[in-house]
């Protein structure tokens, strides 16, 4: 009977549950559903109102720069092309905007498209998607009115591992759901499957296709010394192929390690364009000098006494002159008075703490667009200057306890340079900014027309003078899409036929002129040879300039052995940003800004069992080893009855007299557990010796094995022939092999880091020729071999 009560019990509890939740799910999916409608239904009111008031204003401004959306409807019906581009640091973004200037300038309505702010995708994802195909303008397509060539130029960097930047993944996404439903009707959509692996479509209930009639063309940016370059491109291109897409132009890959990404873009561009007009039958003008409109609103923030700001909000679209940005500037703006967002005081108001960088929310990690500020602990060169080029090597130790950073052995740490005080004097001495402008907070607005809004696209409402240490990149090598758009705006016919000449030379040559006549290795350097070109509003220059990007390090300590402190090893340079930067200009006890990229390259938490590890990591790419080691030592401690197997280590540079410069924590670790004990104890507070000082035991328990049971260096100039890690690998291949093939513990694990170019290909070579040669593999089957390892996560590499 009991029994029976139970089970009545259980069976009515279970029932109410199910109806609760079937009931609770109806709900929600209901106010989904009312949601999106509502939103789509207010997105629409809030366009027309936006274009009712832009009809007020003098048109011809608004248009010109209004950003994405509104070029996007006001081509409806029109050729336009739209270059949508996927970026990460900005390269992409660089070179779309540079075509899309070439094309309006040519003639062609143009759209840019950022996709993660392009309404036409909003308006797509809460639109009944069945009825309408990703690609057709809405409006077109609903009211059925003949469409001229849609046109869709995508630009697209590859991030992570293969996979497509942030700003893009959502587009590509769809596009990937699109050509699934099209080509498989009955697969769910929640299952997103990859662009190559697809089913193939049947004949009989396959709708349409979604990229039917759109011409396209596919441009990659990438790094060859990455395992999948440029596979954003290629994915994005085969999905357009798959969708029914009519190409217009192979694809074009730009490999950021060659140096000739924008010279190779050019010539893909060229080809593009001429597609256009055979393919599209577009008619292409030649061209002016005249310079491009800017696609943003640059604006002075006059707060106090230096001017009374505008109290109606009142902003110019006009970027202000450099010259003469101050009061006059205002009273032009009051009186042109062209985009009058909304009544918006609060929005004058600089913020508070004028950081480049607004700090990371509560909660959330520091990152690229929060970054947090951690204060150099210590600064230690490591090495004498080289003579070969003058650089050396330093140590730097952060402390970064409050700010949310958390990170691991293996992980990168990032930094923030900044512009050196002489270069953002030079730039502002060649525009004639007034040095009373320097102080006022600046934005840089793009223009959200569904909204009404302004939106300042710096990181941060700051100084001038900040956005001109912090966020515009004086010293890089100039980007050709800056350059182009500063020769146009050339007073002088000589300076303006000489700007082009230059641009046109190929980068090579570019290089040679430049040392034949005066160096022009920065945009400065051009600003100064050009002076007529110096009459670009500062607006426009701010916008066509490339950004600051962080620079990564290898991170050379472990959270378990060294708490909230992280430590990098650095070459610093004679030149180049950031070794200018932290070489020259940080010291102990200063600040910078900076966020942690977590990487793949770890020690697994089982390293027992005798797995063996081996190591590889010549000049600075020791800096990741001795994080691992840290990480190693301080699981050893943890641990101490698990079974470790052997950790071989291989370090390479020019001269052991100056240049091992990890030789302490290398001699420590390959000590044998006593002798470590007894050395830790004889140099307490070393460097080298922190797990131990920070262990709980204390004294520190004995590990139950050395940390590097094998080592070896190679220094490359100390005798005639020249010998290198790869050589070390052949000398020990008879007990690499024997790791490299063992099962213990999973098996070996790989670890290498250092330079890219030539030493990781290097190594691959010389594994490849050891597996051929101890283990009698075919050079294909060893390639295979090392190929499985990478898949497996078992060969990992950090290289740059
Ligand atoms: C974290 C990171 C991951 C990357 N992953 C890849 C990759 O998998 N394949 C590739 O070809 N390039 C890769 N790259 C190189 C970029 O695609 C290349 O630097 C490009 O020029 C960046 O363009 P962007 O500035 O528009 O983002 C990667 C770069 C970074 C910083």
């Amino acid at each position: 009977m009991q029994k029976r009560v139970f089970a009545f019990v259980g069976l009515l509890a279970l029932g109410t549950t199910s109806v609760v939740v079937l009931l609770r799910h109806r709900r929600t999916q209901r106010e989904r559903r009312e949601f999106a409608e509502r939103y789509a239904k207010q997105l629409r009111a809030a366009r027309e109102v936006h274009k009712q008031s832009l009809l007020g204003f003098s048109g011809d401004n608004v248009s010109h720069h209004s950003v994405d959306v509104s070029e996007t409807e006001k081509d409806e019906n029109g050729a336009v092309v739209h270059v949508i581009y996927g970026s990460e640091s900005g390269n992409a973004e660089a070179l779309a905007k540079g075509f899309a200037i070439s094309l309006r300038d040519r003639g062609v309505q143009t759209a840019l498209v950022d996709p993660s702010r392009w309404a036409y995708l909003e308006e797509y994802l809460y639109s009944n998607k069945e009825n309408v195909p990703l690609f057709h303008p809405i409006k077109a397509a609903a009211n059925g009115a003949a469409r001229a060539p849609l046109v869709y130029i995508f630009i697209v960097a590859t991030a992570g591992e293969g996979e497509p930047t942030g700003n893009f993944i959502s587009l590509f996404h769809e596009m990937q759901l699109a050509v699934q439903k099209a080509t498989t009707p009955t697969a769910s959509s929640s299952a997103v499957a990859s662009a190559a692996d697809t089913p193939a479509p049947t004949a009989t209930t396959r709708p349409e296709l979604p990229f039917k009639d759109i011409y396209h063309a596919v441009f990659g940016l990438g790094d060859s010394s990455y395992k999948y370059y440029c596979r954003c491109a290629t994915d994005t291109n085969t999905l357009l192929k798959k969708g029914g897409g009519i190409n217009l132009h192979r694809v074009g890959f730009g490999d950021a390690r060659s140096g000739l990404q924008e010279d190779v873009f050019d010539e893909w561009q060229e080809q593009v364009m001429k597609a256009l007009e055979e393919k599209c039958g577009l008619v292409l003008t030649t061209g002016t000098r005249a310079p491009p409109k800017p696609e943003y609103v640059f604006r002075y923030l006059y707060a106090g006494a230096t001017a009374t700001p505008d109290a109606a909000g009142t902003t110019t679209t006009d970027a202000a002159p450099s010259s003469s940005a101050t009061k006059a500037d205002i009273n032009t703006t009051k009186e042109s008075g062209r985009i009058i967002a909304e009544p918006r005081e609060n929005s004058i108001q600089p913020s508070p703490a004028r950081l480049p960088f607004p700090p990371p929310p509560a909660l959330l990690e520091p990152s690229l667009l929060n970054p947090a500020r951690i204060r150099v602990l210590s600064k230690v060169q490591l090495t004498p200057p080289r003579d070969s080029d003058g650089s050396s090597v330093y140590r730097f130790c952060f402390e970064t306890a409050g700010t949310g950073i958390s990170y691991q052995a293996g992980d990168h740490l990032s930094i923030f340079p900044t512009n050196p005080p002489e270069m953002v004097a030079r730039c502002a001495a060649a525009l004639a900014i007034p040095e009373s402008d320097l102080g006022v907070p600046v934005e840089l607005c793009r223009l959200v027309p569904s909204r009404g809004l302004l939106h300042n696209v710096l990181p941060a409402c700051v100084p001038l003078s900040v956005v001109l240490q912090c966020y515009v990149d004086l010293c890089g090598r100039p980007k050709k899409s800056t350059l182009r758009v500063l020769a146009k705006y050339c007073t002088a016919p000589a300076e303006q036929e000489e700007f082009f000449r230059l641009i046109s030379l190929p980068a090579g040559h570019q290089g040679e002129e430049a040392a034949k006549s005066r160096k022009l290795r920065t945009v400065v350097d051009y600003l100064e040879k050009f002076p007529s070109c110096c009459c670009i509003p500062l607006g426009h220059l701010i916008e066509v300039m490339p950004r600051i990007q962080p620079r990564f390090y290898s991170i050379a300590s472990d959270r378990l052995s060294h708490g909230t402190q992280v430590e990098i090893m650095v070459r610093v340079l004679t030149d180049g940003l950031a070794s200018s930067y932290l070489g020259h200009r940080v010291h102990e006890g200063d600040e910078v800004f900076s966020y942690v990229r977590i990487s793949s390259f770890h020690l697994p938490q089982r390293i027992s069992e005798g797995r063996p590890l081996l190591m590889i990591g010549p000049g600075t790419g020791a800096a990741a080893m001795m994080g691992l080691c840290y990480k190693k030592e301080a699981l050893m401690r943890k641990q101490p009855t698990a079974q470790y197997g052997p950790t071989m280590f291989l370090f390479g540079a020019q001269h052991r007299a100056t240049e091992y410069f990890v030789e302490d924590e290398v001699r420590r670790w390959s000590m044998t557990p006593e002798e470590m004990r007894t050395w830790d104890a004889a140099n307490q507070g070393s460097h080298a010796g922190v797990a131990a000082h920070r262990s709980k035991a204390q004294p520190p328990a004995l590990l139950p094995t050395s940390v590097i049971t094998h080592h070896d260096s190679a220094f490359s100039r100390d005798q005639e022939k020249k010998i290198y890690v790869t050589d070390l690998i052949e000398k020990h291949k008879d007990q690499i092999y024997d790791m490299l093939t063992s099962t213990c513990g999973g098996g070996c694990l790989v670890y290498l880091s250092g330079d890219a170019s030539f030493m990781a290909k290097d190594v691959d070579r010389a594994l490849s020729a050891l597996l051929q040669n101890k283990g009698g593999m075919t050079r294909i089957v060893s390639l295979e071999f090392l190929r499985r390892m990478e898949a497996d996560h078992r060969y990992l590499k950090d290289v740059y």
